[in-house]
């Protein structure tokens, strides 16, 4: 758990965060957004200390971070930003194997480390271990530096607009390897976009910031259907609101349970957009809803996707 209690932080006369508050849960996933200048950054680096904070606490697991070496604090964490910095001269292994060589850990439990995350984060060992960052394109850098954060299974992730770089499949493509890796993992992640579309796919809760304050914190759907200000209003944006809108419910918040109908099945935990996409592509206005066992798990209408919730339409308007 992360725990910030009142922090400020000024440079000069410059208040960069103004008595901020706030608790990341334990294996949440955290996202800061809010526009450039407004204070995200300062406030990710404050929490592994690469920014001291001038005001108010800090806590981890309740123990202040004030307290701590600065670099056990960091040894505790993965740090992904959007420039990646991985040793240029350093293989893949060696840039990925950095933290738990500090550690201490057995050659041959890096070296496996090694082949999982690149595994996982769909790279080939035999092909990519050895290679030098400059062999990599963007996106493969990217997802070493992924591997590097993750190499000795720190309990937090911070990430600074660690995709902004990525076009937009590759964007796509972490995004969703990102999200599976946290829930399989369940290390709390704190993660700075600018990007609302990637902040209410990725994000458990949503914390907008303005000026150094902390203006809104809430789930997803309680930022696109309950905006506490006009600049949450205006970070959502009009465009495609009810497509996002249908990307943070799932199919099964809304299937029939007590119903079955034939056909290739979607699986519970789809978003509702996708499963609109779906009916369009296939011609049918029902689709068959299967549970994570693959059991039968109702039926979705195509009128269940309008139908009324609370928070349902664009708040002050038409989309
Ligand atoms: N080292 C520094 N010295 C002086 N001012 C700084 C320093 N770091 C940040 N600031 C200022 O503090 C404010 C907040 O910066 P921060 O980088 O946290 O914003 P941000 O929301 O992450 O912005 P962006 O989205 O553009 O990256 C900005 O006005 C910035 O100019």
């Amino acid at each position: 758990m992360i725990e910030f209690e009142q922090v400020t932080k000024r440079f000069g006369s410059w208040t960069a965060v103004d008595a901020v508050s706030f608790t990341v849960a334990e294996g949440e996933f955290r996202v800061l957004i809010g526009p450039s200048g407004s204070g995200k950054s300062t406030v990710l680096r404050m929490i592994n200390r690469l920014i001291p904070a001038d005001e108010g606490a800090i806590r981890i697991d309740g123990e202040d971070i004030a307290s701590l070496k600065p670099e056990e604090l960091r040894r505790r964490m993965g740090y992904v930003i959007q420039s990646v910095g991985l040793f240029p001269h350093w293989t893949v292994e060696r840039n990925i194997a950095t933290v738990p060589g500090l550690l201490g850990w057995p050659k041959a439990r890096i070296r496996d480390r090694v082949t999982e995350l690149l595994e996982l984060l769909n790279l080939d060992p035999r092909r990519y271990r050895g290679a030098y960052p400059h062999q990599l394109s963007g996106g493969q850098q990217q997802r070493v530096g992924v591997a590097r954060a993750l190499a000795a299974e720190p309990r937090i992730l911070l990430m600074d607009e660690p995709f902004s770089a990525l076009d937009p499949i590759t964007r796509a493509s972490l995004q969703t390897e990102l999200s599976a890796i946290h829930r399989r993992t369940g290390t709390t992640v704190v993660f700075v976009t600018h990007d609302m579309d990637e902040a209410l796919r990725l994000g458990d809760r949503i914390a907008v910031m303005d000026h150094g304050r902390l203006i809104q914190c809430a789930t997803p759907l309680d930022i696109l259907t309950r905006p506490a200000s006009p600049l949450v209003r205006d970070l959502v944006g009009r465009e495609e609101w009810g497509l996002k809108r249908l990307a943070v419910e799932t199919v099964g918040d809304r299937a029939r349970r007590q119903e079955s109908v034939t056909g290739e099945p979607l699986a519970a935990e789809t978003p509702l957009h996708r499963a609109l996409s779906e009916m369009v592509a296939r011609g049918t206005e029902r689709l068959p809803v299967v549970d994570g066992d693959g059991r039968p798990a109702g039926v979705l209408h195509l009128s269940d996707l309008v139908r009324p919730t609370s928070g349902g339409v664009v708040p002050g308007g038409t989309a």
